[in-house]
C-alpha cells in the first residue's frame, strides 16, 4: 500500500522538478530561502556531486541558504559580481491567480527580491496549500523596516490607503517564525525588523499596496512580489502541475509527472 504524501514530500517534488527543468550547466542561479527552496538547493548539490550539472554559480538569498549551499559544495557568488542571473528558484507563502506572491515568511524577503529581480526566469515552487484567490487574509504580508522609530513606521503603514484595514504586528523571536514567540524583535540578515501585516479581507490592489509601502520612509522592502513570476510549479495530492501566466491569463498544464507512479 502506498503511503500518503506529506507536505514535505510535496515540497521536495517541486524543488527537484524546478532544478531538473530549469537549471542547466554553465549558468548563474539564484537560490531561494525556506523549507521548499531548501529541497531545490539539495537537488543542485546532488546533481553537482554526480556530475550531472557543471560550472554553476549560485547566489544565495539568505545566510541560511548560503550555509546550506556551502555544506553541499555549491560554488557561491554575490550580485556584486553577477547582476544577471539565468534563473532563480524560490518558495512562496501565497500565490494569487495572477501569480502575484506573498513572500517573507522566512524573513528573507529583501535578499530574495533583489536576487530574483535579476533573474531572466523566476520559478516559484509551492505545495497546493499556498494557492489562494486573493493575497492577505491567508498569510500576513511581511515588511522589512529599519529599527529606528519602528513604531512610528508601523503607524504610517497602517494608514496607507491601499493597505486599509491591516493590523501591523512586529515579528518577535526567531526570524523564520512568523508566529511571534520570544519577546525580542526578530532581526533580519540585514539587521532590520519585520512587521507582519494581518488582513481580514484580500488586498484589492497588490501593486498599489506594494508601491505605497515602498514609498514609505523607514520601509526597506515588502513581501508583495507582483509581476515577477515566470512559472509557478505546484504540488498537490493529485500530482504536479505548472501554472503559467500568459497574456494576463493563468493557465494550468497537465501534471508534469505522476506523483504516485
Ligand atoms: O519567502 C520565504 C522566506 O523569506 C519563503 O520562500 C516562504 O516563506 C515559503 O517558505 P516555505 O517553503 O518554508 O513554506
Amino acid at each position: 500500500m502506498k503511503r500518503a504524501l506529506s507536505q514535505d514530500d510535496l515540497k521536495r517534488m517541486v524543488g527537484y522538478q524546478a532544478v531538473d527543468d530549469y537549471v542547466k550547466s554553465g549558468t548563474v542561479i539564484g537560490l531561494g530561502t525556506g523549507s521548499t527552496a531548501a529541497h531545490a538547493v539539495d537537488r543542485v548539490g546532488e546533481k553537482l556531486k554526480s556530475g550531472e550539472l557543471k560550472d554553476i554559480i549560485a547566489i544565495p538569498t539568505s545566510v541560511r541558504t548560503k550555509e546550506q549551499a556551502e555544506k553541499l559544495g555549491i560554488p557561491l557568488s554575490t550580485l556584486d559580481l553577477h547582476s544577471d542571473l539565468d534563473v532563480a528558484i524560490d518558495g512562496a507563502d501565497e500565490v494569487d491567480p495572477q501569480l502575484n506572491l506573498v513572500k517573507g515568511g522566512g524573513g528573507a524577503l529583501f535578499r530574495e527580491k533583489i536576487v530574483e529581480l535579476c533573474a531572466k526566469k523566476f520559478i516559484v515552487i509551492v505545495d497546493e496549500s499556498k494557492i489562494c484567490d486573493g493575497l492577505g487574509p491567508g498569510f500576513p504580508i511581511p515588511v522589512e523596516i529599519v529599527p529606528f522609530c519602528h513604531e512610528h513606521t508601523m503607524r504610517v503603514i497602517s494608514k496607507l490607503p491601499a493597505l486599509k484595514g491591516c493590523e501591523p504586528v512586529l515579528r518577535l523571536g526567531n526570524i523564520a517564525n512568523n508566529t511571534a514567540d520570544g519577546d525580542k524583535p526578530a532581526i533580519t540578515d540585514n539587521g532590520n525588523y519585520i512587521v507582519d501585516l494581518k488582513f481580514k479581507t484580500p488586498i484589492k490592489d497588490p501593486v498599489a499596496a506594494g508601491q505605497q509601502l515602498k514609498a514609505t520612509v523607514g520601509v526597506v522592502d515588502h513581501g508583495l512580489f507582483t509581476g515577477m513570476t515566470t512559472v509557478c510549479i505546484v504540488a498537490g495530492k493529485e500530482g504536479i502541475y505548472i501554472k503559467e501566466k500568459k497574456g494576463g491569463e493563468e493557465e494550468e498544464e497537465e501534471a508534469a509527472f505522476d506523483l504516485f507512479g
